[in-house]
């Protein structure tokens, strides 16, 4: 790899509370779908990677779970993996709703910035999302609010689903990183596999159609991802749910709620990957699988420390 002293190139951890836009505002810099979106909370559960190539700089985005108090295993994972990719980055985008005033997560969330900067200041980038919902005379007073949960960060306003001031953050973002190499090939947008993509598009489909019913005690497993040919694949999925009585929600009267579910994913897969799908989808009881480190392992959460 040539060596040009004017590449720039890090490591961006993208950090904030469930629900602010992270997924949004990461597939608008990387134009293509390969985060999970979905109006609900803590889609996001596994660490993933973006990657932006630009002619002087390549960013490579973490996006973290989001912050929050853990209550079970798989929330204190979480936690540790925002923590790490903390530690581990060249400049921190936090994430928070601009149209909601700070809560005990954002300020949970400052709380770790400064646990990670303690021995050495951190670079970090507040963005204030959804500003679209704020009225104007609203707005400078709610950046200062977040902004005095953690005063060394630089604030600005946007709006991932209008594309307001995205450009300015991403030149916020530019500035602050440092010299570097050319890590990843041009064309690669993200580290994760075709097929931990399709189970989080799976997943958010699962979530979309069933709102409030079985949310966050569904798992997706791949158990089958081959290419048929050059324009088909076929994928066979298992969603796990914790209880016997979560069965029949998923599944629906007479296989109609699954079957919606399928054309979702279906639908969402094939504009991911350009290619027909033929998706098989099954429903299995796992008992309390979010307690289980195995299991856990298993679906892709490993456990770090
Ligand atoms: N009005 C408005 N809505 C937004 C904006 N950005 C995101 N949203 C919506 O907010 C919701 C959550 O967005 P996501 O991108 O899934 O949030 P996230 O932070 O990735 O969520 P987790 O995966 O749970 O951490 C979705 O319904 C988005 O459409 C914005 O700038 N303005």
């Amino acid at each position: 790899m040539d060596y040009d002293p004017n590449f720039k190139s890090g490591f961006v951890a993208v950090i904030g509370r469930p629900n602010v836009g992270k997924s949004t505002l990461l597939n608008v810099f990387l134009a293509q779908k390969i985060a999970a979106v979905s109006p609900r909370p803590q889609t996001t559960r596994r660490r993933q990677l973006g990657i932006l190539t630009l002619p002087q700089a390549q960013i490579i985005f973490v996006d973290t779970p989001g912050i929050h108090h853990p209550v079970h295993r798989l929330g204190e994972y979480m936690n540790q993996v925002a923590l790490d990719a903390l530690h581990d980055a060249d400049v921190i985008l936090w994430l928070v709703d601009g149209s909601a005033r700070p809560n005990a997560e954002d300020q949970l969330a400052a709380d770790y910035l400064k646990e990670a900067g303690k021995d050495e200041p951190l670079k970090v980038v507040l963005a204030l999302n959804k500003i679209d919902l704020v009225p104007e005379e609203l707005r400078s007073v709610r950046l200062q609010e977040y902004l005095s949960l953690y005063p060394q960060a630089f604030a600005l306003m946007i709006s991932a689903s209008t594309g307001l001031a995205t450009d300015a953050l991403l030149e916020a973002i530019l500035e602050r990183l440092p010299p570097g190499p050319r890590y990843y090939d041009e064309e690669q947008v993200t580290d994760l596999q075709e097929r931990e993509i399709a189970a989080d598009l799976i997943r958010e489909a699962v979530l979309r159609h069933l709102k409030d019913e079985v949310p966050h005690a569904v798992a997706v497993r791949i158990d089958e991802f081959k290419d048929r040919n050059e324009e088909t694949s076929y994928i066979a999925a298992t969603l796990l749910v914790e209880r016997e009585s979560q069965k029949p929600i998923l599944i629906g009267k007479g296989g109609e709620m699954l079957k919606r579910i399928g054309t979702t994913a279906r639908k969402e897969i094939e504009a991911m990957t350009g290619r027909t799908i033929f998706l098989d989808l099954h429903v299995k009881v796992m008992e309390n699988w979010r307690q289980n480190p195995a299991m856990l392992r298993q679906l892709g959460y490993v456990l770090t420390k």
